[in-house]
């Protein structure tokens, strides 16, 4: 399997799966597809099914893991995953359970990993195969990731302690929640440096695509990427969406998913998903306030917002106005024409803020294509959904979550959506209490690995919104 950036020319070379792992975003500043995706059909499927039965998650992961990359050898990959998705880590063994609500709504549970969110799943694995690359090339990394709260715990759990990494993790100054903040500040590790950006997510994301466009400054420090620029991330995603419609389908038949988006790592994965043939109806796109996404499916219109427009929320996570993983998707949209890809996302994106799709053969036939639909939620939605979904039967939810369930909920009463539709779940309802306090009346439960997370001292530096100001701050300490 070669891969290449969705900026590609037709001149452009495929590389091999452990040389993107590493380098993350392409030089080009495209982000990384395989030059096609591999086909799944029903009979791989039914026996994948059984597999997942009786074998468990990580052998289902195994499985998809190994039709992307042909760079590791079988065992060793092999081994990779099974440390990754090692049931202990796990809150519930079954990695990725599903649950049905009494109105038929089904919940995939991708937050039963260590940092309490659905970026444990693909952290895990990423966590691993740096290691074990790493290891076998003899090489250090410098991870420069950007978090709107989630990414960057998951991925300093799954990397702190791992002599050949050091991370540098840029947050929105004051943006998280408590518990958010509490999660990345109190590790004390030497190779864990949290930088706490005057700015939102974007700005963040911004600082990491610049530092990583200046050539040397990469190579020197070999700066690599955990977010879900990285193709290492998106591959380990995909997996969830096979582990969840093998439960829910028994017999094949197509499923819809409901996910709720932000940098669109997510909903990238049902894409690829989808590309290679597993039965997904609709990929339904849920956004909160902060509705660029979901704006873009209803008009073909890409508006990217600035920061003083990008609302803080109550799904804050997902505070997001600029999708990173978007662009694999206008990749598949224009049929891989790397220099229209470029264009739209270099210079048209710089100059005015957005460009339209909307007369593009690819969008008009999008929902036929790729199935995509959307919507948005409000801050009222989501209390009304926690307060439903928890009258129902008592399940709560998170405010992340509840964004997808009232997407759903709403396309579903409408018409606009049928059959069964599988909302993910994508992080613990102890992460978002306030919300949740606010919608129930009461404090969501905290496993016991969190309790007086808020006490211990932070370790947490402070910066400008400046790219140059955050290079300093690498080179203070690592040269
Ligand atoms: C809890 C939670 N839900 C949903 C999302 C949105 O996912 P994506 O950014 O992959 O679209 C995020 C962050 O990205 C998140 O942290
Ligand atoms: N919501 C994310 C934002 C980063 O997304 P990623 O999937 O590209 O890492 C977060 O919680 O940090």
């Amino acid at each position: 399997m070669r891969y290449i950036s969705t900026r590609a020319n037709s001149t452009s070379e495929g590389r091999q799966f452990c040389d993107i792992l590493l380098e993350g975003l392409a030089p080009d500043g495209g982000l990384y597809l395989p030059e096609s995706y591999p086909q799944v059909g029903a009979e791989q499927l039914a026996a994948w099914r059984e597999l997942l039965r009786t074998d468990g998650y990580a052998a289902l992961a195994f499985e998809v893991a190994s039709l992307f990359v042909d760079d590791i050898p079988a065992a060793d990959l092999r081994g990779i995953v099974e440390r990754a998705y090692e049931p202990d880590k796990f809150i519930d063994p079954a990695i990725v359970p599903v649950t049905q609500l009494p109105d038929g709504l089904w919940l995939a549970h991708l937050s039963n990993g260590p940092s309490a969110a659905f970026k444990d799943m693909a952290m895990q694995l990423l966590g691993e195969l740096f290691e074990y690359e790493l290891e076998r090339r003899g090489a250090t990394i410098t991870i420069l990731g950007a978090t709107s709260g989630d990414t960057g715990s998951a991925a300093e759990y799954a990397l702190m302690g791992k002599p050949a990494v050091q991370v540098f993790m840029l947050s929105p100054l004051g943006r998280m929640t408590p518990f958010q903040q509490a999660q990345m500040f109190s590790i004390d590790d030497p190779g864990i440096t949290n930088i706490a950006v005057a700015g939102v997510f974007d700005d963040c994301q911004d600082i990491v695509k610049e530092i990583n466009s200046d050539a040397a400054f990469k190579q020197q420090y070999a700066v690599g990427a955990v977010n879900s620029i990285n193709w290492g991330r998106v591959l380990a995603q995909v997996v969830y969406y096979f582990a969840a419609f093998l439960q829910v389908s028994a017999d094949g038949a197509p499923v819809s998913f409901a996910v709720p988006s932000g940098n669109f790592g997510n909903i990238a994965a049902g894409h690829i998903a989808r590309m290679m043939g597993l039965p997904i109806h609709r990929l339904v796109l849920a956004t909160n306030e902060n509705d660029v996404l979901d704006e873009f499916f209803r008009t073909g219109r890409y508006r990217v917002r600035g920061s003083a427009e990008t609302h803080e929320t109550s799904s804050p996570s997902m505070d997001i106005s600029k999708a990173s993983n978007f662009e694999r998707f206008v990749a598949d949209l224009l049929e891989r024409d790397g220099e229209r890809v470029a264009i739209l996302f270099g210079k048209e994106l710089r100059a005015t803020g957005q460009f339209d799709l909307s007369d593009e053969p690819g969008f008009v036939e999008q929902v036929e294509r790729f199935g995509f639909v959307s919507g948005s939620s409000t801050h009222a939605d989501r209390l009304a959904r926690i307060r439903e979904t928890h009258a129902a039967d008592g399940t709560m939810i998170d405010p992340h979550t509840a964004d997808a369930v009232h997407v759903a909920r709403t396309l579903l009463a409408s018409g606009e959506l049928d059959g069964p539709v599988v909302a993910l779940e994508t992080a613990l309802p102890v992460k978002f209490s306030g919300t949740i306090t606010e919608a129930l009346g009461i404090v969501p439960p905290r496993p016991p690995v969190f309790e007086g997370i808020e006490d211990l001292p932070r370790h947490v530096v402070e910066a400008p919104n400046d790219a140059e100001a955050i290079k300093a701050l690498i080179r203070a300490k690592l040269d």
